[in-house]
């Protein structure tokens, strides 16, 4: 059987003996773009969380590009394990401190088998070409809109080249055009990179553009999946509330 990206099985978890996550299971295809769509407090999060260790699950299994993730607890099989596995949370901060280059060149410095100097120049420009920002280099964050900062939190994170792109409400707080933009760009680094990605979010323009396949949780589990036309045009008056 082909190695799926991720494979969760019955993936439980609770807070202070609320369960929020009651058993979600799905496979995440290489290649493939799945949008994970639930209400405001459902577990989204907790779910991306669980998948890059950054909390524990209660019960269940989850292997990423094989590997089951609980064997992984020393700080270097932790790193290599989330250079793999890039993630783009809701604030998608950059170091407010740092210009954009020293923002992109700082998970480069860190790594291991640290590239030379042409190779992390080379690196920063076709990341910051990725997402057409490449005159931004000098800038602070500050100088640059929501927008901009999202793209280049984007491009930052794409550095790594990671397998497996996990994206938190990518689009939050960004008015429609500039969402549509950077759903679109979700979307060409998927082909560019051949990228697996879980993208977790409310915004039903997001989801159209950029999903292969789409789950929704309701009520800790997974109650419905299918592409964005099949869901969009279900009888349930539960479902249709997202798509109005
Ligand atoms: N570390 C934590 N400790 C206690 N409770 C938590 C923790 N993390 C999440 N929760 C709770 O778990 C529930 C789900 O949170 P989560 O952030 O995953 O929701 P979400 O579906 O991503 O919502 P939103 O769309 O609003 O971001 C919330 O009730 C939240 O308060």
């Amino acid at each position: 059987m082909e190695e799926k990206a991720i494979s969760v099985t019955g993936l439980k978890k609770g807070f202070d003996g609320n369960e929020i996550l009651k058993g979600i299971d799905f496979d995440l295809e290489k290649g493939e773009n799945l949008v994970v769509l639930g209400k405001s407090g459902v577990g989204k999060s907790v779910l991306i969380k669980c998948i890059v260790k950054l909390i524990e699950p209660d019960d269940g299994d989850i292997e990423v590009l094989g590997t089951d993730i609980r064997s992984l607890h020393k700080d270097d099989e932790l790193n290599e394990y989330r250079r793999k596995v890039g993630f783009l949370f809701q604030g998608g901060a950059l170091y407010d401190a740092m210009t954009v280059e020293e923002n992109m060149r700082f998970p480069l410095e860190r790594l291991p088998n640290k590239p030379d100097n042409d190779e992390i120049e080379k690196r920063i420009e076709e990341a910051l070409e990725n997402v057409g920002l490449e005159d931004t280099r000098k800038k602070m964050p500050a100088e640059l809109s929501g927008g901009m900062n999202k793209r280049i939190a984007l491009a930052r994170t794409l550095i790594l080249q990671p397998q497996i792109m996990l994206y938190d409400e990518p689009t939050t707080g960004l008015d429609p055009a500039t969402s549509k933009e950077i759903s679109h760009l979700i979307l060409e680094m998927q082909d560019k990179y051949k990228m697996s990605s879980v993208i977790i979010t409310h915004d039903m323009k997001c989801a159209e553009i950029t999903a292969n396949r789409m789950k929704v949780i309701k009520d800790g589990v997974f109650a419905f999946e299918g592409s964005y036309d099949d869901l969009s045009s279900k009888d349930d008056p539960w479902l249709k509330n997202f798509f109005e």
